[in-house]
């Protein structure tokens, strides 16, 4: 019987132990078989928070300092994202987003930004409705900042706006989306129209060659104006009357919310002569901006001299330090140094940048405990003391160290809000009972008793902050539930009715495990209250408690199972992983259904594919098109843009075929647009278009075609503007190969939006929303403004007379003749960065009435430009890697003479 019974029980544990090797085994496979992206790198998922034009928008913690990022997805095949990371790496500037690591997989190119909690400024001006003066001139200086930064570097960003500029948790500006960014050093007039429309200088919509400093000056007046009044210069409901509005009108300076110093500089920013609009200097040190312009201008000019002088590297003492702790855990520091250097963008300079950022912000969050903790110490030292009080004290104080150490490893490893610790221990040693600092102030919820013998100030929360643990108040919810539940537990085990603190105690598998010395301050002396309140409570009217060295003594003495630690008392609930897990679970199902049109018009992966064809359907276009590559404005004009500036994708700067009658003019005021015949192209007085109006439209037409139209639309829009039939003509002649990208074009045909060769849709308007249909949902002003919120970039031939060009033997225009004489073989010569190396400045000084010889920051760009660029890749140590020229880049990559050996590589720095 007995043997019987056995046997049975045995029976029914190899089941139950099958039943767990099967569920875990089942639960394995169903990871790997899974969809869900859960990691990438060194980086998990927590979940979406935006969508691009390429790609989405990831927020995502990296798992070794779990520092939030924001991860940026993109095709890999999009060249655009080559140009993106090509220039974003080379920018380290605090108004600019930071670029941590480039990650590249299979099929996407993965960027790890910094991450900006403030979310775009267009949602803060949606919010505010028009942004406070103060404010205004604080996050245009630094915007401006930024700019200038990246003008002082040759580059242009081509796409400044609204939505390209985040707000960090601080408030602060960043500017972000280097997707249309280019060098202007080799260049200095370009052609490829590119941007938002609503944000385009006048030379932009006049299709003419444009200097490309001079046209981000302009989107900043729109940038500055709209900050200001809430709403946008040159405002129409479809593109054509706003191209006009920007070429003829002028915009209302409301006196009311505009003061004469910002009109004056509006005045100047929104100036339809390239020629009249101020360089950056300039509007740093404009009175409107005054004081943050000029102070703005000073830090910005101090980084790029101490980044150009590129020996200053790892030199302060932050940088030091963080050197010496990761040589001292092993790291390969030389490896580290040389990927920083080198901007490589690889994991190694990620964990640089994010440990020195974190090394900023946790410096920045724990000055004032640690002036205070040093100064205490100081107390401790150098006060009179007692031979006891000494001896007591230096225990203390090695306790106190001990024990800090302890919790910031403890804080590193529970870094999220939600597992702090909660560790007894001293948070620091209090001053001299005498000590004016010692004010009752300072006795917050915080602080533990004191101690009356050793002055000493036990907290029960060392780590956290006052401030930190008023924001988490839900944290100490969770802990009240947890205790609340380990008490249960106890009563139900027969436990005693008595905690222990988390040093000297230990939980394992949601058991308390007491200690024999029950000191803790979470010792309860009220039946079931066991809300952290209530233990501070208790803890006050505790006549005495532990010092530091009893606690140290304490912690000493392990309970068998525990480690002590505070990840290990944990319950299962707030463990970060698990709560991490929850989100990303919580977030993979919301996004695997939430696929909104727009969500999924720009998604590559199958399941989305499939939303995309049902999003078409609801468009009424063909679902082919969601078969290939999403298109939108941007991604269509990326491969045109990055053709003509870099030539390498096979495509070109397509010649402009079409009648020369029907170029956009502007001679004396007028343009194409101002056609008498159409009573609506009219010029309007200029009104106010205030958000209530904006409001209005979003919700009549302006919304309504915008979510009809996609970027295909506009893309056709476009195309159309330049060849409209070489494309095709030129695959079905089987001409080169490298015009493989052309694809794109047919399938803008095969959305039947192509126009016939002789048609002149080119000047009608398309209402694209164009990647901006996320924005559509928006009540806001700015969705009145969607017709006009086009990224785009087209490509088409300059409005210069080629022929002169050629005479006056022009290089970029004798390509620019070959261009038009046979377009197949400009696919690899036609491209911005034809001039590389013969700066056009004949064509600059003779064909343009805005060239950089007529202004002094042009020509000095003109003149200096080519050696400035160079002098800075090599001075720079690599600061900027490299240019359009492959070659340079090489040359920074292989010249090891650029890496420079740090004798604190040998040396501890801290001594
Ligand atoms: N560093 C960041 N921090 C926080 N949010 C971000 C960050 N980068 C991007 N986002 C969010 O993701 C959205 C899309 O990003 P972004 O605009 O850079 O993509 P994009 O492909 O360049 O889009 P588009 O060209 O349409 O402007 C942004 O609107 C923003 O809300």
């Amino acid at each position: 019987m007995n043997n019987a019974a056995a046997i049975t029980i045995t029976k029914a544990e190899q089941n139950n132990i099958k039943a767990i090797i099967g569920t875990s085994y089942n639960k394995l496979y169903s990871q790997f078989q899974s969809d869900e992206l859960c990691d990438v790198g060194n980086y998990k998922i927590l979940n979406q928070i935006g969508e691009g034009s390429f790609g989405k928008v990831y927020l995502a913690c990296h798992k070794l300092t779990h520092h939030k990022v924001v991860l940026k997805t993109s095709d890999k095949k999009d060249p655009n994202i080559v140009r993106e990371v090509f220039y974003h790496r080379q920018f380290n500037y605090p108004h600019i987003t930071k670029l941590y690591e480039v990650i590249v997989t299979e099929t996407k190119v993965w960027m790890v930004l910094e991450y900006c909690s403030g979310k775009e400024l267009y949602d803060h001006l949606l919010k505010m409705k028009r942004i406070p003066i103060n404010q205004c001139i604080e996050l245009f200086s630094q915007i401006c900042g930024a700019v200038y930064y990246a003008h002082s570097l040759n580059c242009v960003h081509r796409d400044l706006k609204l939505e390209n500029i985040l707000l960090d948790k601080e408030g602060k500006a960043k500017l972000t989306d280097f997707g249309f960014t280019r060098e202007c050093m080799t260049k200095s007039l370009l052609e490829t129209v590119c941007g938002t429309t609503v944000y385009m200088a006048p030379e932009l919509t006049e299709r003419k060659m444009y200097d490309g400093f001079k046209i981000d000056i302009w989107a900043l007046g729109v940038i500055l104006y709209t900050m200001m009044t809430g709403s946008m210069p040159f405002d129409e409901e479809d593109q054509v009357k706003i191209k006009w509005k920007i070429v003829n009108a002028t915009p209302d300076y409301n006196s009311s919310v505009i003061t004469e110093d910002a009109k004056d500089l509006l005045t100047k920013l929104l100036s339809k002569d390239p020629i009249n609009r101020p360089t950056m200097k300039e509007i740093l040190e404009h009175p409107f901006l005054r004081p943050y312009g000029s102070t703005i201008l000073k830090e910005t000019d101090a980084i790029i001299l101490k980044q150009r002088d590129g020996t200053s590297r790892f030199h302060s003492k932050k940088e030091r330090r963080l050197l010496k702790m990761l040589r001292r855990s092993g790291f390969d520091v030389h490896a580290i140094k040389n990927s920083v250097i080198k901007r490589k963008c690889d994991n190694l300079s990620g964990l640089w940048f994010l440990l020195l950022d974190q090394q900023n912000k946790n410096e920045h969050s724990l000055r004032p405990r640690r002036n205070k903790s040093v100064l205490s110490v100081r107390n401790v030292f150098d006060g009179p003391k007692t031979s006891h009080e000494t001896e007591n004290s230096e225990g203390i104080i090695r306790t106190s160290l001990e024990l800090t150490k302890v919790a910031s490893i403890g804080k590193m490893i529970n870094k999220t809000a939600d597992t702090i610790s909660l560790s007894p221990i001293i948070q620091h040693v209090s001053h001299n009972k005498n000590d004016p600092t010692d004010n009752g102030a300072s006795k917050t919820l915080m602080d533990g008793p004191v101690n009356k013998t050793n002055n000493i100030r036990i907290s029960s929360m060392p780590v956290m902050r006052e401030n930190s643990m008023r924001k988490n108040n839900n944290i100490f919810k969770k802990f009240s539930d947890f205790f609340k539940q380990k008490k249960y537990l106890n009563s139900q085990n027969g436990l005693t009715d008595e905690f222990v603190g988390t040093d000297n105690h230990s939980t394992d598998g949601g058991s308390v495990t007491q200690h024999s010395q029950s000191t803790s301050i979470f010792k309860k002396t009220n039946g079931d209250k066991g809300d952290l309140e209530n233990k501070r409570k208790s803890q006050s009217m505790r006549p005495k408690s532990k010092t530091a060295a009893e606690l140290k003594a304490t912690k000493k003495v392990e309970t068998p199972r525990g480690k002590g630690t505070t990840r290990a008392s944990f319950p299962s609930e707030l463990n970060s992983t698990s709560y991490e897990q929850s989100v990303v679970k919580r977030f993979k199902s919301t996004t695997s259904s939430d696929t909104s049109r727009q969500a999924s018009l720009l998604n590559y992966d199958g399941d989305s594919l499939r939303v995309i064809r049902s999003s078409y359907s609801d468009l009424k276009v063909s679902p082919k098109l969601s078969e290939v590559r999403p298109l939108s404005n941007v991604s269509q004009f990326s491969n045109d843009t990055n053709t003509s500036d870099y030539s390498t994708d096979g495509n070109t700067t397509f010649q402009n075929s079409f009648d020369s009658s029907a170029k956009p003019t502007l001679k004396h005021g007028n343009s194409q647009y101002s056609l008498n015949s159409n009573p609506d192209l009219m010029v309007k007085p200029p009104s106010s278009r205030k958000y209530l109006r904006r409001n209005l439209s979003v919700r009549s037409e302006a919304s309504s075609a915008s979510e009809r139209s996609s970027r295909t639309d506009s893309f056709y829009d476009i195309t159309t503007t330049t060849t409209q039939i070489k494309p095709f003509s030129r695959n079905k002649d089987g001409g080169n190969p490298k015009d493989s990208v052309l694809p794109h074009f047919s399938v803008q045909k095969s959305n039947g939006t192509w126009p016939s060769p002789n048609s002149n849709k080119y000047m009608l308007p398309r209402r694209s929303s164009l990647g901006r249909r996320r924005r559509s949902k928006k009540p806001s002003f700015l969705n009145n403004s969607q017709p006009g919120t086009d990224d785009i970039i087209r490509e088409e031939s300059s409005s210069v007379d080629d022929d002169s060009d050629i005479q006056q033997g022009n290089f970029t225009s004798n390509i620019q003749s070959n261009i038009l004489e046979k377009p197949d073989d400009i696919i690899v010569e036609a491209s911005d960065n034809d001039g590389i190396s013969l700066p056009n400045t004949q064509m600059v000084g003779q064909s343009h009435s805005f060239t950089k010889t007529s202004n002094p920051e042009l020509s000095r760009r003109d003149v200096s430009g080519g050696s400035q660029w160079s002098a800075f890749n090599n001075d720079s140590k690599s600061f900027i890697t490299g240019t359009e020229d492959e070659g340079s880049i090489e040359n920074a990559d292989n010249e090891e003479s650029e890496y420079h050996e740090d004798p604190e590589d040998h040396e501890d720095p801290e001594d």
